[in-house]
């Protein structure tokens, strides 16, 4: 008979006696390593307090959430009270795991309804081969010897090879039927943890990193993976051999079945003792990776400051600590595996020897007939097999569980800056005016992760201003800037848009209103051209070639090997800094926005390249309100009005010409400025 079970060796196969496995499944081998668990996630060192709206995202919803209301995602926590970010599981609603995995499954029901049809018809026609041994051996035989009647012998060679051919034929169909339902469950999976990660507000990569949502997308889901595409077809096929053959055994004999039963006692204590030694170390081995990975991705990403200073011997000898102690540790789960199939198959193998010998011992004394026995020593053996691949399926399950858990907690979660339920548009553009008016009304904000950067204020920027935003390190610029672009809301208080609260604008129409160009002028991999048809998608190449031409970006632009066309990843060390920043503007001055946020990159370029950087500025902002984060005092001179920042508080408000004439912060700065030129 052909192999029985997907993925697994069949005991009929000449040298099953003793055989370990060494069936198709790679991880079957008692010494093997076991597969390294997923969620050992670098970049846990992010901690923050506060728990991001723990709530189910819509699509996901596994069960009740907090309401819709604003600020629903943003629940009323103290701060630093026990971090769930801290943690790589997210908070999830009871059984949102479960949930998820069954949403995943839902569109399939048909699919999975054929699948377990064909397994259990496959187990069937697997199953029936000793029984047929038995008959050949007590009806079969006798008939042949006593009235030469060779037609029983022959309906059980036909019976026999009908189901070898049932049975690979099923095998074959099932391992399609589940590999189409799996790998489309797990597209989905993949596509909601990228549309999650887009989804999901600033607040929340803040404290999330990369790393951790990479590793969701990809270690999470291969756990997954290997426990769909083959821990969860075993278990189902052990499960599914392990109940015919009982039942068949206490059919056959219910003294041989009744003992074989029995012996399932001391196995599953030694399976649930397995479960217990194998979780312990296997949650240090997780750990120890995930520091491996962490040293292995500070270094690289650190690269620069690593050989600057030297650090190269330093960081080989805290490699090699944590890489060894990863080595440990996996030995330790090695061990533990080997521990479990040497008891497990010790068991077994007392147990088997024990039946058959007092089944002998009936045969002897014409208790039990001689086709019973064999037929139950060849069940016997199929029923043990499996138990030392349980042992791996446990395994696979925990971590795949751990993933499905990491999974269910990210997807769980909701944009704590949410679209609103009844959205409203934003006024149509005053006749004659350029960009809206910007009002902060009664505002104060706290980030989740710390106490209040900015108390309470209230201030209008009337449409068309450019306002310049100057302050220390940490006097709150960015983050003012950044209530305006809607990454964050207000903690309490509103900021409005030509009178419209920010919040009950939809993403589309919030960001046709309000355009922030962050520092690091991010360039997306495609084009220079596709770069700047960013800001307006439906932009032609004569539009787009107008804006970097506005901007100053052109002649640069068209010197590239390809000019517009150039690939600016594959090209990207072509693209100097300065020259990232007009991109961005082209970028912003296609958008066209009223409100136009600039968070001044705080690298100091070359003067030519400062100049037009400050030129492509000038162009950019005129016409329409403006916000600059000014970190060179030479932009301050292109706008109407300065706001000087200082712990989180407006401390001087007014036209530049007039504060640098006073004698407060302003004028102070201005003028230390003006000598450092000197
Ligand atoms: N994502 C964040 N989470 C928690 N605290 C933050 C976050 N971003 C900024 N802060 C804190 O808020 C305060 C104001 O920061 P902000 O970035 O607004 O200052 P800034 O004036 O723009 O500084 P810089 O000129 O250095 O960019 C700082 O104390 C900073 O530590």
């Amino acid at each position: 008979m052909t192999s029985t079970v997907p993925g697994r060796r069949n005991p009929d196969e000449p040298g099953e006696a003793e055989a370990p496995q060494s069936g198709p499944t790679p991880r079957t081998s008692p010494g093997a390593t076991p597969r390294t668990p997923p969620g050992t996630t670098p970049g846990t060192e992010d901690p923050a307090p506060a728990p991001s709206g723990p709530g189910p995202a819509p699509g996901t919803d596994p069960g009740p959430g907090p309401g819709d209301g604003p600020n629903d995602g943003a629940p009323a926590q103290p701060a630093h009270a026990g971090d769930p970010f801290d943690r790589d599981v997210l908070p999830a609603p009871k059984g949102a795991s479960r949930a998820l995995l069954g949403s995943l499954l839902a569109p399939h029901r048909r699919r999975v309804a054929v699948a377990v049809v064909l397994l259990l018809l496959q187990q069937a026609a697997v199953q029936a081969g000793p029984l047929l041994v038995a008959f050949a051996l007590d009806a079969a035989l006798p008939a042949l010897r006593e009235e030469h009647d060779y037609g029983p012998l022959i309906a059980v060679g036909i019976g026999y090879l009908v189901c070898s051919v049932a049975s690979g034929w099923l095998q074959h169909a099932f391992v399609i039927a589940a590999a189409r339902i799996n790998q489309r469950a797990l597209k989905e999976l993949r596509e909601r943890i990228y549309r999650q990660a887009q989804a999901l507000s600033v607040d929340f990569h803040d404290r999330y990193t990369s790393g951790r949502l990479i590793s969701r997308a990809t270690t999470d889901v291969e756990a997954l993976r290997e426990l769909l595409d083959e821990g969860l077809q075993e278990l189902l096929a052990v499960l599914l051999s392990v109940v015919y053959i009982l039942i068949t055994l206490l059919w056959l004999d219910p003294g041989l079945g009744a003992a074989a039963l029995l012996s399932f006692v001391p196995l599953g204590l030694l399976v649930a003792d397995f479960r217990r030694r194998s979780l312990r170390v296997y949650r240090g081995r997780s750990t120890a990776i995930a520091q491996v990975i962490v040293k292995f991705a500070e270094t690289v990403n650190g690269i620069r400051p690593v050989q600057s200073f030297r650090r190269e011997r330093a960081n080989d000898a805290r490699f090699a600590e944590l890489n060894g102690r990863h080595l440990k540790v996996n030995g330790d789960s090695i061990l533990e595996m080997a521990r479990y199939v040497v008891l497990s198959r010790a068991v077994a193998n007392t147990t088997l020897a024990a039946l058959v010998l007092w089944g002998a011992y009936r045969v002897a004394s014409g208790g039990l007939a001689l086709g019973v026995l064999a037929a139950a020593a060849l069940y016997l053996r199929r029923l043990y097999d499996p138990i030392d691949r349980l042992g791996m399926f446990l395994n696979s399950y925990q971590s795949a569980a751990a993933s499905l858990e990491k999974i269910a907690g990210l997807l769980a979660q909701r944009p704590s800056v949410p679209e609103p339920a009844r959205p409203k548009a934003l006024p149509p553009r005053r006749a004659g005016l350029p960009g809206r008016e910007v009002v902060f009304e009664g505002v104060n904000f706290a980030y989740r992760t710390g106490g209040e950067v900015l108390p309470r204020f209230a201030l209008t920027l009337p449409a068309g201003q450019t306002v310049a935003v100057v302050g220390a390190t940490g006097a709150g610029k960015s983050t003012l800037a950044k209530l305006v672009a809607r990454f964050y809301d207000p903690t309490t208080g509103r900021v409005l848009l030509d009178g419209t609260d920010l919040r009950d604008l939809e993403t589309a129409e919030l960001r046709r209103g309000v355009v922030m160009v962050t520092q690091e002028a991010f360039l997306f991999s495609g084009t220079v051209a596709e770069n700047i048809a960013i800001g307006r998608p439906e932009a032609g190449r004569e539009e787009i070639e107008q804006a970097a031409k506005a901007i100053g970006a052109h002649e640069f632009i068209a010197a590239l090997p390809d000019g517009y066309d150039t690939d600016v990843r594959k090209r990207g060390g072509r693209i100097s800094a300065g020259q990232r920043q007009l991109v961005s503007f082209a970028r912003a001055l296609l958008a066209d926005p009223s409100v136009l946020i600039l968070d001044e990159a705080t690298s100091s370029l070359d003067i030519p390249g400062e100049r037009a950087v400050q030129h492509a500025m000038d162009t950019v902002l005129r016409g329409r309100t403006a916000v600059v984060v000014a970190h060179r005092l030479s932009t301050v001179e292109i706008a109407d009005r300065v706001l000087v920042m200082a712990d989180g508080r407006i401390v001087e408000d007014g036209p530049p010409a007039e504060l640098i004439a006073g004698t407060g912060r302003f004028a102070a700065l201005h003028s230390a400025w003006r000598e450092s030129l000197a």
